[in-house]
């Protein structure tokens, strides 16, 4: 039995068991600095609580992805949550999936940004490392540093298939 997986647009709710979703939509905000910015404040949660691991901020230029994509392997951070803020305004994706020692890939999921969000992976969410569509895409990431682990699973190569840079998870 073939299951295709289709690429599903990022809602808070689509997403809230992987992680949260960076937006202003939706979100409250108030005016600050007497009235020259708007903050949309605690979008997320940075959860890099482990002793000896501290967040930090990194600029990531990614390289648009050979499609069609091999989902060969998914890693996770388990000691800290990892957060993906596009510079620009463009579409990304995002393989996920839920699990513990091993990732259950029942769970497995794609989202497919609007352009105009982020995600934050909650510690230990598998996932593939970023997914840039177009090439020379730019993010701020929020990362913890310190006890780095994260672990990779190779996994059994799940067959995909594209078209016009749609990506297509089908698992048998
Ligand atoms: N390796 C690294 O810094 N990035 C990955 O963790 C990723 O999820 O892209
Ligand atoms: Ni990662």
């Amino acid at each position: 039995m073939r299951i295709e997986i289709k690429p599903k647009p990022l809602t808070r709710e689509a997403f809230k068991k992987f992680g949260e979703v960076i937006e202003k939509e939706g979100r409250e905000s108030m005016i600050i600095n007497r009235g020259s910015a708007e903050k949309f404040y605690e979008v997320c949660n940075m959860d890099a609580n482990e002793k000896g691991v501290k967040s930090i901020l990194h600029i990531y230029i990614g390289k648009g992805r050979e499609f069609p994509l091999h989902i060969n392997m998914l890693e996770k951070h388990p000691y800290f949550s990892q957060t993906f803020v596009p510079r620009s305004k463009e579409p990304f994706y995002c393989v996920v999936a839920l699990g513990g020692r091993e990732p259950d890939l029942s769970t497995l999921e794609i989202f497919k940004t609007n352009g105009d969000q982020g995600v934050h992976l909650n510690r230990g969410t598998w996932h593939f490392p970023l997914i840039c569509i177009e090439d020379k895409q730019e993010f701020i990431v929020l990362d913890g540093v310190g006890i780095n682990l994260d672990e990779k699973k190779v996994i059994e190569c799940v067959e995909y298939n594209m078209q016009d840079k749609e990506i297509f998870l089908i698992k048998d």
